[in-house]
């Protein structure tokens, strides 16, 4: 972060907000200890980002389901495509509202187009059958090891048109760690096109290492390593508050994480989650760019 802050580049961007920016980065985080790099220099909403894992797992696509438990980061997209298509002026909390109670509402107007869920679960081939990258994925950790093709991911050229935006979490790739002294692990790499520091990382690096600890689990291995790839890794310019606030502040240690186990990958919920040792820094709010 401080490097973005200090060292990026001054940009325009789609959202006409205005970045800093840097080209290409890498993080690694172990897991084998237990712990899941969830950020202490703010609070970071994890139940949200826990139901969000589980709503792009269900292969969803519509913002309902996250509206139903509380969960607001995706509403300001269809809320915008709401706006611009009908003129209206509805609150976020108006727009929520209409989505909660009426459904043929929230089928037209909370649906975000096919993005993750859609490509995760549902990928369309060209010969009209779908593809469920998920299950495969799960069937080659299980199955094949060894092979350097347990991918999967988001960006479906054919489809980025029809997205509220195209992935920016968009590959995930998976290495099994043969090991003689225990069970073998399980390493994940998320290769990340563009990224929002300040408010989109903290939930993308938690999501995936949950993601492997859940695969992991399924699979019979242990975790081994989250590493993150980020491509263009942005803070927004107006986010300053919210930078010098966390680039101030002592990091803390990461929480350890215990998953429940759940019948398949697809029935984890929030329940299945606890962390112990999450004593974070309070949270900070910060606009979102849209
Ligand atoms: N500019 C931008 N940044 C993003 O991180 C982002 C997008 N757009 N568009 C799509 C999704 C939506 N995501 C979001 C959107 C909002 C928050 C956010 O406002 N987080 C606050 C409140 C969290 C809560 O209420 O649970 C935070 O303090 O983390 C986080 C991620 C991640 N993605
Ligand atoms: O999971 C997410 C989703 C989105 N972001 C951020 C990255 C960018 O700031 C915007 C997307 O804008 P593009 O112009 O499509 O790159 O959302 C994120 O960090 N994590």
């Amino acid at each position: 972060m401080r490097q973005v802050w200090t060292k990026g580049s001054e940009r325009r961007d789609r959202t006409g907000v205005g970045t800093r920016a840097l080209f290409g980065a890498m993080l690694r985080f172990d897991l084998s200890d237990g712990t899941v790099p969830l950020i202490t220099t703010k609070r970071v909403f994890w139940k949200s980002a826990v139901k969000e894992l589980v709503w792009f797992l269900a292969g969803q696509t519509n913002i309902r389901p996250l509206v139903q438990q509380g969960v607001h980061i995706w509403t300001d997209w269809p809320m915008e495509r709401h706006r611009n298509a009908t003129g209206e002026t509805l609150s976020r909390d108006a727009f929520e509202a209409r989505i909660l109670s009426d459904e043929a509402f929230a089928a037209e107007w909370g649906e975000l187009g096919p993005v993750y869920g859609k490509q995760w679960r549902r990928w369309l081939g060209p010969d009209g059958q779908t593809h469920d990258q998920i299950e495969a994925l799960l069937s080659s950790l299980k199955n094949n090891p060894a092979s350097r093709r347990h991918i999967f991911t988001g960006w479906n050229v054919a489809e980025l048109g029809g997205m509220a935006l195209p992935p920016c979490h968009m590959t995930y790739q998976y290495f099994v760690e043969p090991r003689s002294d225990g069970p073998d692990r399980l390493s994940g790499i998320l290769y990340q096109r563009s990224c929002d520091l300040g408010l989109g990382f903290p939930f993308n690096i938690f999501e995936a290492a949950l993601l492997v600890r859940m695969l992991a689990a399924q699979c019979g291995y242990a975790p081994g390593e989250i590493i993150w790839m980020g491509a263009d890794v942005h803070l927004y310019l107006n986010h300053a508050h919210l930078v010098e606030t966390m680039l101030a502040r002592e990091p803390r240690p990461f929480p350890t994480l215990s998953l429940s186990p759940a019948a398949s990958l697809f029935d984890y919920r929030l329940e299945h989650v606890t962390l112990t040792g999450y004593d974070p820094h309070p949270a900070i709010a910060a606009p979102v760019a849209v």
